[in-house]
């Protein structure tokens, strides 16, 4: 009653008829129906326009006019929602988890440089070489085996070893074992499935911190994940400083040299399957579409591989500020990211068929955006769902600006994705190389266009249950 009353502050706020009364309206859909609110929250603005009330505490807004105030920068301080802060163990003591303003800046204070532009372009060599030995272990299994090749999983192997080398001084070498196992990927999976668990009842979170004791129980993969978090990734940031301390430094430091603290496990898991399925999404559209790949290997090759328009030069291989003239990053968190603003009232003005609308949001409301409803706004990315790259070449300079302003694949403001530019420099480089070594080559095994589509989300936007995977095999 008191969630509906019109002394509560967002009673004015359209609404539909049970979400502002219950949590239990959104836990139907993501707990029951298995991370299904994002698409009923589309469907709620369809109904009611680009503010919407979509539980007792929480507005989720689609209006692109509105993405700074939100995720806005500086001095205007923006708070992370309790309600979904889901993640459990080693990872609430990273920067990813801070709630708090002023605590989240004092902890990406310290991680800022190592991941700003001049800094990952000192990485470029190090991914280029990575980006060989991927082609070459992908060509040596896939020409001796009968066997397809899980995409996704060998990308992982990838990218996760691009981030443990940046932050331990070496990589974890799944590139450069035999097979595609051990990886990352299968147990960051199996540690994502309670998060809608844990959305409905967060005291549950409890149980990660006590998985180290029953890590021996444990399915062998979320074990190692386990094993990982509490007692590898430690013991090498310490060897990583009893090194530097003997002053035994390589040549270039590595992040948790000269910054120690929880975030390690942080940040390969963030930057592990995020790129991974990037690549993973881009590899099946230009295998399934073989015109858009000899349109790339021709540009490639008329450009010798270094000034394609549709992947950037590899001579400079993150993008301009403005990345309006190369293919975005995918769909790749579609869980919406709710900010709060503490300290002041927000006023939308919009307006929804023809009625002018007005809100005053009051401090500590959270309200966010979902790119999985960003991305298919079908009046700013018309027929949206169809990977055209070639959108952002035809697109003139405003519609570009308003293409790049409803893009939000990796958040915006003071929590933007620290890894992006290392995200864009591997995309960049890595790219080129696939697509004239190994894509003439490969193959898409029993994989059709569900396997990437988005059916629910698991906070990464996950494809229908009954996926195999992105497979293919290499001739
Ligand atoms: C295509 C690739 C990537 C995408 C789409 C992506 C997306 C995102 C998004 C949406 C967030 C905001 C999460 C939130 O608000 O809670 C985020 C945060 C973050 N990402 Fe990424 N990410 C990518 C790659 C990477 C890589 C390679 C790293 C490597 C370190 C990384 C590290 C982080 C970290 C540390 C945060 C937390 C930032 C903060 O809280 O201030 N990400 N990412």
């Amino acid at each position: 009653v008191v969630n509906i009353s019109p002394f509560h502050p967002l009673y004015q706020i359209t609404r539909p008829k049970l979400a502002p009364i219950t949590f239990l309206y959104e836990a139907w859909f993501d707990l029951i129906l298995g991370g299904r609110y994002s698409l009923e929250n589309q469907r709620m603005h369809e109904i009611y326009g680009p503010v919407v009330r979509i539980h007792p505490e929480e507005l989720h807004i689609n209006d692109i006019a509105f993405t700074d105030e939100i995720y806005s920068t500086g001095k205007r301080r923006r708070n992370k929602q309790v309600h979904l802060n889901l993640f459990a163990g080693p990872i609430t003591e990273a920067m990813v988890s801070a709630v708090d303003h002023d605590l989240h800046r004092l902890r990406r204070s310290a991680a800022n440089k190592f991941f700003s532009r001049a800094q990952i372009t000192k990485l470029e060599a190090d991914i280029e070489d990575l980006a060989d030995q991927l082609c070459d272990k992908l060509i040596n299994i896939g020409t001796k085996s009968e066997e397809p090749i899980d995409l996704v999983t060998a990308y992982s192997c990838f990218t996760s070893d691009i981030i443990s080398g940046y932050c331990f001084g070496e990589p974890f070498g799944f590139i450069r074992q035999k097979s595609w196992e051990p990886n990352f990927r299968h147990a960051l999976h199996s540690l994502l499935t309670p998060m809608h668990v844990f959305q409905s009842f967060p005291l549950l979170k409890a149980i990660v911190d006590l998985m180290p004791s029953v890590a021996k129980w444990l399915d062998p993969r979320v074990k190692g994940l386990v094993e990982e978090g509490n007692e590898k990734m430690p013991a090498r940031v310490h060897k990583a400083r009893r090194e530097y301390q003997a002053g035994e430094a390589p040549e270039r430091p590595a992040i948790f040299i000269l910054w120690l603290g929880g975030e390690s496990y942080s940040f390969i898991a963030a930057g592990t399957e995020t790129t991974a399925w990037t690549l993973t999404v881009i590899t099946f559209h230009l295998c399934h579409n073989p015109t858009l790949l000899d349109k790339l290997a021709d540009e490639l090759d008329a450009t010798d591989a270094l000034t394609s328009p549709l992947v950037r030069p590899r001579k400079t291989p993150l993008p301009p500020r403005r990345h309006s003239r190369g293919p975005p990053p995918l769909l790749r968190v579609s869980q919406r990211l709710p900010r709060i603003a503490p300290d002041e009232h927000l006023t939308y003005r919009g307006e929804f068929k023809d009625r002018e609308l007005t809100y005053v949001i009051p401090p500590g409301t959270p309200m966010g955006m979902s790119s999985v409803i960003n991305h298919h706004n079908e009046s700013v990315f018309p027929d949206s769902h169809p990977f055209r790259p070639e959108r952002w070449l035809e697109a003139d300079e405003t519609q570009c600006r308003r293409m790049e302003t409803c893009l939000i694949p990796f958040s915006k403001g003071s929590h933007q994705c620290l890894g992006m530019s290392l995200a864009y420099c591997s995309l960049y480089v890595t790219l080129p190389v696939l697509a004239l070594r190994v894509l003439p080559r490969m193959r898409l095994y029993q994989t059709t266009v569900e396997d990437v589509a988005y059916d629910h989300d698991l906070w990464f936007p996950i494809p229908k249950e009954s996926t195999k995977g992105v497979r293919v095999v290499i001739s």
